[in-house]
């Protein structure tokens, strides 16, 4: 008999059909999911969970004993209770590295975006507004050759420092938990501390993974110490930065501007403050979707899955996960 699995969000059918080959599988369907009795009456007897960023809560592992994986389609696993995924010994996977180029070039359009209000532009000529407006109120600040400064030097951040230094001739800082030398050998790149980084960065942009350390990273007071005319770029997690102190700081013009593809609650409500800010980019959390990008991520985490429901040890196990659960 095939393993059973359970699929909560579509998935290209190339990769359904390479699930089926291995797995009897079920996709979930709105209805399904937005009713917690129907859902857990389905995962009752599955071995393995596929999923974008569903909750993996104590409460969902009980109701799934059968459980031996849950394989992420996501780089983050910020919906993983690991400490409940430990004790219950199920394995959980992300897709690490086929994303980091095509995040990495949604992180150069943000701050494309915000610098030269491309936003705001695109906007003013479609609404035909072009030869109406003074353009001086147009004029954006230069990326080329400006300070970048990057929270958390991981794999997307070190594929934005090639963009940023070889292509823009920016300068780049960073700050992150580990001092990587050899990227800054060979990009000429400064580590700096938190505070440093702050005040001397014209952009400074969020990469880190949402953890219990990094949850509201950057606040009020961080806010005070960046430059009024400097832009903060977040891409990694919405929870990372305290949205209030961020509105705030916008509000009170302490920096100039926000390049976003990521929130503290998603989708953004129809009122959300930033809506209204026209030095705010809003992009709906898209920093990896390319079609192929996509594609290869649900390969990749299908991959991990039948590996999960086999006994196989999965490539992408997380990292707080990998010593107590290989089997
Ligand atoms: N908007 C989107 O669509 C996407 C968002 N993301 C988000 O971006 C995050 C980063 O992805 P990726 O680059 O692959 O992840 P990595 O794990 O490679 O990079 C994260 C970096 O942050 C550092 N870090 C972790 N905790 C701390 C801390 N407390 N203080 C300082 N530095 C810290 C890590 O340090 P160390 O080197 O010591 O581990 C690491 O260098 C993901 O976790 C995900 O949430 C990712 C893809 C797409
Ligand atoms: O947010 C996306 C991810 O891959 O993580």
């Amino acid at each position: 008999m095939k393993p059973k699995v359970f699929i909560t969000d579509p998935i290209p059918p190339e990769v359904e059909k390479y699930i089926g080959k291995f797995c009897e599988y079920k996709i979930g369907n709105r209805r399904w999911m937005n009713s917690p009795e129907l859902f857990y009456r389905e995962i009752k007897n599955v071995d393995g969970l596929l999923t974008r960023n569903l909750n993996i809560t104590n409460e969902l592992l009980s109701k799934a004993p059968c459980l031996k994986i849950v394989s992420n389609i996501s780089v983050g696993y910020d919906n993983f209770n690991l400490q409940a995924m430990k004790d219950k010994s199920v394995l959980g996977t992300h897709t690490p590295y086929v994303l980091d180029e095509t995040v990495a070039d949604t992180i150069m359009g943000l701050i494309i975006m915000t610098s030269r209000k491309l936003g705001e532009l695109n906007e003013y000529v479609k609404k035909g507004k072009w030869g109406q407006t003074n353009e001086i109120s147009f004029f954006g600040q230069d990326v080329h050759h400006s300070n970048l400064g990057i929270i958390g030097m991981g794999r997307i951040s070190e594929k934005v420092v090639r963009r940023a230094t070889l292509g823009f001739e920016m300068k780049v800082s960073y700050h992150s938990r580990t001092r990587k030398k050899e990227l800054e050998d060979k990009y000429d790149i400064k580590y700096m501390e938190k505070n440093q980084l702050l005040e001397s960065s014209d952009f400074v942009l969020i990469m880190l993974p949402l953890t219990t350390e990094t949850y509201h990273f950057i606040g009020k007071e961080d806010f005070e110490l960046m430059q009024p005319t400097s832009y903060l770029i977040n891409c990694s997690r919405g929870k990372v930065v305290d949205e209030k102190a961020l509105i705030n700081a916008l509000q009170a013009n302490k920096i100039r501007g926000a390049g976003l593809d990521v929130y503290e609650e998603e989708p953004i409500k129809i009122n959300h403050p930033f809506l209204d800010m026209s030095n705010v980019i809003t992009l709906p959390h898209v920093g990896s979707a390319t079609k192929k990008t996509r594609l290869d991520m649900a390969f990749k985490a299908a991959e991990n899955l039948v590996a999960g429901v086999y006994n196989k040890a999965p490539e992408n196990i997380v990292q707080e996960l990998r010593i107590s659960n290989i089997n």
